[in-house]
């Protein structure tokens, strides 16, 4: 087999056999740094005159056993690096890169000039999968730029690669060519350094994650074995809010779902659906209690949708998330629950459970709230992801979800993009099938004791809700409302594992 066809970061992706490809040597190519405190003293002394460094690093990957690899340069006997390099003042990404991997494995010739030159390295740049940031002249570096930084040192994208199905690399003497499984570099930071640990989760495939998270049916199976989920919203205004939030756990798979609702929008919401355990007690004296008894009962709560602002919110919602937290449960805030949240962060700061799911205004109340200056709606993608991770991490590693044009995720340390198409439909409810659906999924991956559960729940939740709504779209096309994803929410599923 030449060349495998995988989904990478939801993007197909080529990946060629490196038996396909021969490997020959050339002159080596010294580094310009003889050692680490050399690079620091280089880039003090560079910085002066051509500002912050950009560095662009390439992630190629190629396949062995049907395993994807990762092509790394090693140094001496343990430092290991991208391919890659710095770029020239004003030179663009791909550009850059282009003439970095053509130095580094073009076929070397004498041009009619008598000058030694590369032919240029067949290769096609594609998308950005992770940006570092040093803020010193000094080894450490984040994934987000940080807050109180205003002039970083270096810059570091780290840029998809994708070859041909077969071609020939030739490498300088001075390096070694080694293609690494990526199950190797996983968080295995002592190895090869936080950058290169972090990028099997910035890479990884949403049908797989999606396997690893679903639990399997069974006989042996009781009620509730695949989650109880709680939603906390519903008043007079929002009824359809926690039934899409609701409904769509119970369609993704989940087994019983509560709806804690103000007494005024119960009804409707039992109308919708004779699934739905409601309970009409928000605001209602004694709620607290009730509310914390059932609590015992559920795996993960979603508050938030359709809630409302009413004033004696003020008092009820702080005590909502403190029972939660008391209990470690799973805890997703969305809708009115992040309008709540801007004045009681405090009370999920650090609490590794919760995810927040917000809307492009939401996430900016979000940042003005913790004193950030609030990222424009239409600010390109990498400053977005920037300030998700910003904010993920000031909060203390919880993962956020800022959904929008590409839906980012974050905990402060892996960022994720969810760039599926859905639809060009902005109708209401949407982002109430997300929450719904992230609950479920945390809680499934929590029972599956998977290694970042949270962070994947999330990623796999962007990519089902995106894809329900493009199927749903294709069908609807501008009449679609969110009611009409919720029945396409297993071919999405199926869809999405499906996808090698
Ligand atoms: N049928 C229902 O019951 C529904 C109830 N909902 C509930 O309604 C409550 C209020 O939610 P809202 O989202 O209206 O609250 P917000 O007050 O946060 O309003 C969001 C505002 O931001 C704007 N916006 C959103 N994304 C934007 C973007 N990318 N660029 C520019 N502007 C953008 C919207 O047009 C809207 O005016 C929540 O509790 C929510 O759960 C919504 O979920 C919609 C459906
Ligand atoms: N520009 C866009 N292109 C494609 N998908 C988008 C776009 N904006 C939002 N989405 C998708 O729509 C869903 C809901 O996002 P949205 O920003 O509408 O949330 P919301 O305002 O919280 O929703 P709700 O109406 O339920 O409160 C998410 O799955 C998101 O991925």
């Amino acid at each position: 087999m030449a060349s495998e066809s995988v989904e990478l970061n939801n993007r197909a992706i080529s990946l060629p056999n490196l038996m396909k490809y021969t490997f020959g040597t050339k002159d080596a190519i010294p580094e310009r740094d003889k050692s680490i405190t050399e690079r620091f003293s280089r880039l003090r002394r560079e910085f002066p005159v051509m500002g912050m460094r950009r560095t662009v690093e390439a992630i190629i990957l190629t396949h062995q056993h049907k395993m994807p690899h990762i092509l790394l340069l090693k140094i001496g006997a343990t430092y290991f690096k991208l391919p890659g390099g710095t770029l020239e003042p004003g030179e663009g990404d791909s550009e850059g890169l282009h003439r970095i991997l053509t130095t580094l494995f073009g076929e070397p010739f004498i041009a009619d000039d008598g000058q030694h030159i590369f032919a240029p390295f067949p290769c096609e740049i594609r998308e950005v999968v992770a940006n570092w940031w040093r803020p010193h002249f000094e080894p450490t570096q984040y994934p987000y730029l940080p807050s109180h930084i205003t002039r970083p040192k270096e810059h570091r994208r780290m840029i998809l690669v994708e070859l041909p199905p077969e071609g020939c690399f030739h490498v300088p003497g001075n390096y070694n060519l080694l293609a690494a499984p990526l199950f190797e570099l996983f968080e295995n930071t002592p190895g090869y350094g936080p950058v290169i640990a972090s990028l099997p989760l910035s890479l990884s495939k949403v049908g797989k994650i999606l396997q690893s998270i679903l639990p399997i049916l069974s006989n042996r199976d009781h009620k509730g074995t695949c989650g109880k989920i709680g939603v906390v919203g519903g008043s007079l205004e929002y009824t359809g809010a926690p039934y899409f939030a609701a409904m769509t756990s119970l369609r993704l798979g989940a087994d019983l779902a509560h709806v804690f609702c103000r007494p005024e929008a119960a009804v409707v919401i039992k109308s919708y659906s004779p699934e739905l355990i409601v309970h009409p007690i928000l605001c209602t004296p004694g709620c607290e209690a009730k509310f914390d008894e059932w609590l015992s009962r559920l795996n993960a709560i979603v508050v938030g949708p359709g809630l409302g602002r009413d004033a004696d919110l003020d008092e009820l919602f702080p005590k909502i998330l403190t029972s939660v937290v008391k209990k470690e449960l799973l805890l997703v805030v969305d809708g009115d629950g992040l309008f709540l949240l801007q004045k009681h962060l405090d009370l999920v700061k650090g609490y590794g459970k919760c995810m927040l799911t917000p809307n492009a205004m939401e996430f900016q109340r979000l940042e003005k709230a913790v004193g950030f200056s609030p990222t424009s709606f239409d600010a390109p993608d990498t400053e977005l992801q920037t300030s998700v991770a910003r904010l993920a991490s000031h909060l203390g590693s919880l993962t956020v979800v800022r959904k929008g044009r590409s839906d980012i995720i974050s905990n402060g340390v892996v960022t994720f993009d969810c760039s599926l198409p859905g639809s060009p439909r902005r109708c209401g409810g949407q982002g109430d099938l997300l929450s719904g659906s992230v609950a479920t999924l945390a809680f499934w991956a929590s029972e599956k004791c998977v290694e970042n559960g949270g962070m994947l729940a999330c990623l796999a939740a962007c990519s089902l809700i995106r894809s329900c709504a493009e199927i749903s779209f294709e069908k609807f096309g501008r009449g679609l409302v969110a009611s009409d994803m919720i029945p396409v929410i297993q071919v999405a599923l199926k869809h999405l594992l499906e996808q090698k």
